[in-house]
Formats: structure tokens, sequence, C-alpha cells
């Protein structure tokens, strides 16, 4: 939008602002000088002088009384009242839209002027017509200068809003997967088992079949009470790195709680399941850990198919009676749940 063709018509102009320096009103020569060339016209409350996107003619300079200029784009209305003018690019100018609606606000006396009639002034009385034009283009200058440091105000606001959005929504990301993670481990926790469990009828199997692996450490309660709750939680960390490195891709490596651990797989058959097993045996029971003073420790695994209608607690507790099987024979062994 050009303001030049309102004088005063963006925002208050605020501190040092060129525009807060002019006063609103024109000097009594120039008005006098101005209203001589127009022609007088008495106007009532709500009488619509010019509306947006009309074809300009002519400026009005205001007697008595006040008018309202009203924008669309989300600047406020300016009321003008005795002394000031509107509309003038009509005279600068010639015929071009104008940018604002402009409608009596009170009755009053304002003089039209054409650009004919400017015309007249400008070669009867250069220096009050270059007077006017001087004011009338450091409005523009100053009032464009406003405009665009407000519309960079309202950028750097929108920035910086998009910017705590984007904040936002990444303390969220993160916060969701804390509430899934378990602390200690790092890995899934129940909240995130379950999630993963939601998901997974969404992605195919491509053949292979789903089974679940309940890994439980053997006697940690000694452990504990042995080399002391730190070095206990050395051993969970140890364990959970393994069954992390046990998990491809679409697996899902979780922490139960405790000692407990389970890991989602997706083998070919019961061959594939026994060798990921004992693959996990191993490599537990070859862990030396300083904390524990290199001494060995192990676990016990009970493996289950995920039949299909079963759902997760029927394949827990599946799991979890061959889990105590493989307790039974004295732990570091894996059993398969009928
Ligand atoms: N260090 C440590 N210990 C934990 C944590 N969570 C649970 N525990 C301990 O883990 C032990 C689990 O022991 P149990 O499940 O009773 O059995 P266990 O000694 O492993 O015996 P089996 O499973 O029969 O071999 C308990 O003593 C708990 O206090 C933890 O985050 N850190």
């Amino acid at each position: 939008m050009n303001h030049a063709d309102f004088p005063g018509t963006v925002a208050p102009p605020s501190g040092d602002d060129a525009q807060a320096r002019l006063p609103s009103q024109l000097d009594p020569d120039t008005f006098r000088v101005l209203a001589g060339a127009g022609v007088s016209r008495a106007v009532l409350p709500g009488e619509e002088l010019f509306r947006r996107g009309e074809a300009a003619q002519s400026m009005f300079l205001i007697d008595t009384g006040e008018v309202r200029l009203g924008f669309d784009d989300g600047l406020a209305d300016k009321l003008l009242g005795p002394g000031q003018y509107f509309g003038e690019l009509a005279v600068f100018l010639g015929r071009h839209q104008r940018f604002a609606r402009a409608v009596a606000e009170t009755p009053g006396v304002l003089y039209e002027v054409t650009q004919d009639a400017f015309q007249a002034v400008l070669e009867r009385e250069p220096a009050v017509a270059a007077r006017f034009m001087q004011r009338s283009f450091a409005y523009l200058v100053a009032g464009e200068h406003q405009l665009i440091q407000s519309l960079k105000r309202r950028n750097e606001d929108l920035l910086q809003t998009l910017d705590t959005l984007r904040q936002t929504r990444s303390e969220l990301t993160v916060a969701q997967q804390l509430v899934r993670t378990d602390d200690l481990t790092g890995l899934a926790n129940r909240r995130g088992l379950y999630r993963y469990l939601d998901e997974l009828g969404r992605q195919p199997l491509a053949g292979l079949r789903l089974a679940l692996l309940l890994v439980d450490i053997d006697h940690f309660k000694a452990i504990n009470d042995r080399s002391g709750h730190l070095a206990g939680d050395s051993a969970l960390r140890a364990v959970a790195d393994e069954v992390r490195r046990l998990a491809g891709p679409l697996e899902l490596p979780c922490r139960l709680g405790g000692d407990e651990f389970a890991l989602v797989l997706r083998v070919a058959d019961e061959g594939a399941l026994a060798n990921r097993a004992l693959g996990l045996l191993a490599a537990v029971r070859s862990l030396r850990l300083p904390s524990l003073r290199g001494t060995r420790f192990s676990v016990s695994i009970g493996g289950a198919f995920c039949a299909d209608p079963g759902g997760w607690s029927a394949w827990y507790s599946q799991a979890d009676a061959a889990l105590y099987e493989a307790k039974r024979l004295g732990g570091d062994h894996w059993r398969l749940g009928a």
C-alpha cells in the first residue's frame, strides 16, 4: 500500500520517526491557497467520499468535521480532522486506484481539489505548491519506511513464533522418546513395547514369523548383593547391549523391568530362533565386567512364536513358561514354549 495518499495513515508514528516530526495539519497559508483552488463541499455523517479501488481524481482538505479512512489490510482506521488532507496522490499522479475508503465521521466542510486545480496552484503559487509536495513526499518516505519496519517486526515475530513451535515440537518428540525409553539402558520400556506392538500390524512380515524371546539374568539378586547396586546396573547395561546387538532393524529390544528383557524378532523358522537365542546366551556368558571383578554371569531365555490371534499376553505367558523351564535347568539355557 502507498501511504502517501493518506498522510499519517500508517500505525501511529513512534519515537523520532520523521513522520512524527511533521505537524499533522497544514500551515494556514498552504491550506488557504489549496482550499482556494478547490470546491467546497458539505458532508454528513456516513457519507462516502470514495471507496477502495475506485479511480482517484481529486484530493480533499478538511475545513471542519472529521473523516475516517478505513483500510482492509489489517491497518487501523485513521481519523482525520480540520486542517488535514487526504487522497493527494490523485493530484500528483493523476488517475490511480484509491487504497482506502473515506467516509465522513461527523458533519463537516471539505475542499475537493482536482489535478487541474492543483496544476493551476503550481503555476500561480509555485512556492506554496512545492512546500506542499515536499511535505507530502516526506510523508510518503516516512510512511513507507515505517510500514517496512512494521512488516519487518511482524516478520521477526512470525519467525520467532515458528522457532518456538519448532522447538516445542522437537521437545515433544524428545519427551515422547523419553517416555518410551528405559533410563538405565536406553532400550525401549514397556510403553515403547506397547507402541511397537500397536504398529506391528502395519508392517509386512515378508514370509518371516514373529517370535518373542524373554531374557532374564540368572541370580541377579546375588550379583547386587555381592558386588553392589552399581555393579548390578552395569550388568544390566551390558546385557542390554547384547540384546540390542541381536536385534535387526524392524525388531524391538526392550527392558520390561528389573532384570527382565524382551526381544520381538522376525525369523524364518525354529532353527533361526534357536540360533539367535544361543548366540545371546554365548555373548552374555563371555562378558567380563570389571565391576564384577571379571566374574561370569549368565541369562536364561524363554521363547515363543507369536501366533496371530494370540496377542501380547498370550505370547508373554508362553515365553514366560519356557523361561521358567530354562531357569529350572539351572540357568544359562533357552527353551521354546509349546
Ligand atoms: N542394580 C539393579 N538392580 C535391580 C534393578 N531393578 C531391579 N533390581 C533388582 O533385581 C533383582 C531381581 O531379582 P529376582 O528377579 O528376584 O531374581 P534373580 O536373583 O535374578 O533370580 P532368578 O531370576 O531366579 O535367577 C532384585 O533384587 C531387584 O532389587 C536395577 O535397576 N538395578
